[in-house]
């Protein structure tokens, strides 16, 4: 793929259930590394967003008729063709993300075990029944579909992120809407479309509307559209839970976080610090669960930095497509300048720079930095990049307030050897997710995840609770025979 493709079917076009013209126009597919353009996929207009809500809305019906079993295997053959195209979505997300291979290859992965579970969940109980005060009467209490869920994907994992919604919400009988960020538009969006396209899903039933802003924000006003899942930023995020409040529209916002990663006094400074380099520094750090703070003991905070920082500078920072490397380019321009902004900053402001800090384009250095203190932009902001900054606190108290002090409360992680001390410390925190000796990034699809405070609205995706985001409940009654009332 060195010259941009124009041959595939999506190029240029987004799917309503065939791939048509935008009437948004096309936007170009660059390379995140290079800028290069690697093609064009169609931008959806907010009038393609009304088209394709209606024909969502009138093929859900059918779609939620369907057999569980049948839309089960739906979902499963896709993910077995996901796992036969895994080299090309690997070498799409390298290209369009700047992912790593082994990220993209993992992604992949994760994806795929992702959709076999969402399968799954059609087949699970889908209500109980209650007893009843009235003779005769039965009470059952069961799970139906929402109708159209609107999907509202980031670049980060956009195959991961849009699937771990897409899913479990075809699965358990929904249509849905998905707007990838143009940014991932083929692999989080038309790879995606041409999958469900191949495996027979019935026209209409998933749409890939790939915009900007104003078609995202087309699909959450869209009063076809009975509930938006959204993952990405805590600002865009709040605007959408905003409307969706105010229309009393179903929603799930998974958002930023900035997580922090503790080291106790008594944990393994190896272990710590090699969690450490991969929690900060994996795909850049453009990751919501990544380690933001370093939250360490006064007294091992000087070996702790050390370790880190040789593991640091041991990183290669370059082009995935062009070789291995250990990190790639961050997303874009703007991205790579607010990362560097927080870093010169928190240095102006009394930080030390211990390694990095420096980048070539988009090309940023694993950057460790120490004596960063809580008014810093570095300790404050989500920073979305790859800095590790070092906090040292003298108590457990300390440490609790200090990882407590963010709006965020997405992941921790805690490093002791002592279990009950770790996990007294856990209780204390508000952290949708906590990791003992080990990192922030974590995510296994069949644990719910998700986070608390402004990471999110409180849902969780994976397991049984992809049933509650992705359903909503329903008391049917049935009597033996017609009620009498008194009047
Ligand atoms: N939770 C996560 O996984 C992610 C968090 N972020 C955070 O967000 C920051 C900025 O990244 P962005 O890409 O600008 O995130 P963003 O929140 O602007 O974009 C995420 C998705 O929302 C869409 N979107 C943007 N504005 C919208 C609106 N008004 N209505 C509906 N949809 C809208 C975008 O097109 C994209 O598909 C990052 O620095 C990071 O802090 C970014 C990406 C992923
Ligand atoms: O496991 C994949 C995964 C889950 C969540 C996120 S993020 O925190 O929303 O960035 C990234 C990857």
């Amino acid at each position: 793929m060195n010259t941009p493709v124009k041959t595939e079917r999506w190029s240029g076009k987004i799917f309503t259930g065939s791939w048509v013209a935008a009437r948004g126009g096309v936007a170009p597919v660059l390379e995140a590394a290079t800028g290069a353009a690697l093609g064009e996929v169609g931008v959806a207009s907010p009038e393609d967003v009304d088209a394709a809500a209606r024909s969502a809305q009138a093929a859900q019906k059918a779609w939620a008729a369907t057999p569980f079993d049948q839309r089960a295997a739906i979902v499963r053959e896709a993910a077995r063709l996901l796992k036969e195209r895994a080299a090309e979505f690997t070498q799409w997300n390298v290209r369009e993300c700047g992912s790593i291979v082994p990220k993209g290859e993992w992604e992949v992965g994760i994806t795929h075990e992702q959709m076999q579970q969402a399968a799954a969940l059609a087949g699970l109980p889908n209500g109980m029944m209650f007893p009843s005060s009235v003779p005769g009467r039965t009470n059952l209490w069961q799970r139906v579909p929402l109708g159209v869920v609107g999907v509202i994907a980031p670049w980060n994992f956009p195959l991961f992120l849009a699937m771990r919604s897409v899913a479990p919400a075809l699965a358990l009988g929904n249509a849905v809407l998905l707007k990838p960020d143009l940014q991932s538009a083929v692999t989080g969006g038309a790879l995606i479309a041409r999958l469900f396209e191949d495996v027979g899903l019935p026209p209409g039933v998933l749409q890939v509307l790939p915009g900007g802003p104003a078609t995202g924000d087309a699909v959450v006003r869209h009063p076809c559209v009975n509930m938006v899942s959204f993952t990405g930023s805590t600002a865009v995020g709040r605007q959408i839970g905003e409307f969706c409040g105010r229309a009393l529209k179903k929603v799930a916002l998974e958002l930023g976080g900035n997580n922090a990663m503790i080291v106790l006094d008594d944990a393994d400074l190896d272990g710590a610090s090699s969690c450490a380099a991969w929690g900060g520094f994996l795909h850049q750090g453009q990751i919501c669960m990544a380690a933001g703070r370093h939250l360490v003991h006064r007294s091992v905070a000087d070996a702790y930095a050390a370790k880190l920082v040789e593991r640091a500078k041991k990183l290669y920072v370059g082009d995935p497509h062009a070789g291995p490397a250990h990190l790639g380019p961050l997303i874009n321009d703007r991205q790579t300048e607010r990362v560097h902004r927080i870093v010169t900053e928190s240095i102006a402001a009394g930080a030390t720079l211990l390694a990095g800090g420096t980048h070539e384009g988009r090309f940023y250095q694993p950057t460790v930095l120490s004596n960063v203190a809580v008014d810093m932009p570095a300790f404050a902001e989500e920073i979305f990049g790859p800095v590790a900054p070092i906090t040292v606190f003298d108590t457990d108290e300390e440490a609790v307030a200090l990882a407590n002090s963010s709006e965020y409360g997405l992941a921790a992680a805690i490093h002791s050897k002592s279990t009950a001390r770790a996990l007294r410390m856990a209780s204390q925190l508000k952290s949708g997710m906590v990791h003992i000796n080990d990192q922030p990034v974590n995510c296994e699809p069949q644990v719910p995840f998700g986070g608390m405070g402004a990471s999110g609205s409180g849902g969780r995706f994976g397991g049984p609770a992809s049933i509650d985001e992705f359903t909503q409940a329903q008391w049917v009654s049935v009597s033996e025979k017609a009620a009498q009332y008194p009047f």
